[in-house]
């Protein structure tokens, strides 16, 4: 599965709607952005669209979902464990596997954070740790990308080149930004959220940054 087709979304806090009623469709090869202003309800919609593709989603949540007694190989390793045997994934807390370890490794390479393969995760610094949620994600290497803010802690150039590296792994995502250039240099489709509702739904080509603004 690539694209999917939600309809029924909603979500409620102590009595009070944030969410919906909304429907929303992503076609294969669509990258949305999610943008909004805060408390729009961005991370509730990225969370209703989990429950719902689950498995055939690599997730990176605002929290990030970092395990701080493992290592970094380890938090990376979880993207996959409900791929392997109970077996596998046992050795693989002692004694991980040649192959896993040189295709953590890659990964940790591209995202420049090699020498941290051991580290154990609390003592990453937030970039760090943002970058091993989105390593795990890669690892993951599910057919739909949900990211929530999955570039808050990076500096600008990092921020650029995890996007670039997000959007050519990915063919499909939906991704929470509340920064609107990444979104429009990014994302092939806007889709605005406002008071939990779709309030602006194009394509990021016929829009420019100004026409984003009245959702803030
Ligand atoms: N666990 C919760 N309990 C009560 N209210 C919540 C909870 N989670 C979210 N909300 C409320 O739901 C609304 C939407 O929150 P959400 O986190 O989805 O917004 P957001 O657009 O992602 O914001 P931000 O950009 O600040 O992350 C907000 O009014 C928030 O206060």
């Amino acid at each position: 599965m690539s694209g999917f087709d939600l309809s029924g979304l909603t979500a409620s806090f102590n009595g009070k709607r944030v969410i919906g009623p909304l429907s929303l469709t992503v076609h294969p090869g669509d990258k949305v952005a999610l943008v909004g202003k805060s408390g729009a309800g961005k991370s509730t919609l990225i969370r209703l669209i989990h429950e719902r593709v689950n498995r055939d989603s690599s997730l990176i949540p605002q929290d990030l979902g970092i395990v701080n007694a493992l290592s970094v190989f380890h938090n990376v390793f979880m993207g996959q464990l409900d791929k392997h045997a109970t077996w596998y994934n046992t050795i693989t807390l002692a004694r991980p596997f040649a192959r896993d370890r040189a295709e953590v490794n890659a990964l940790l390479k591209s995202l420049g954070m090699t020498e941290k393969l051991w580290t154990p995760a609390a003592s990453l610094s937030g970039g760090q740790r943002q970058r091993v949620a989105i390593a795990r994600a890669l690892y993951r290497n599910a057919s739909v990308l949900l990211a929530d803010e999955p570039v808050s802690a990076l500096d600008g150039p990092m921020a650029n080149s995890v996007m670039t590296l997000l959007r050519d792994r990915f063919s499909t995502s939906v991704i929470a930004l509340h920064d609107v250039e990444l979104a429009l240099n990014y994302c092939t489709r806007i889709v605005g959220i406002q008071d939990g509702q779709i309030a602006l739904d194009q394509p990021s080509a016929n829009l420019v940054a100004s026409d984003i603004m009245f959702l803030y």
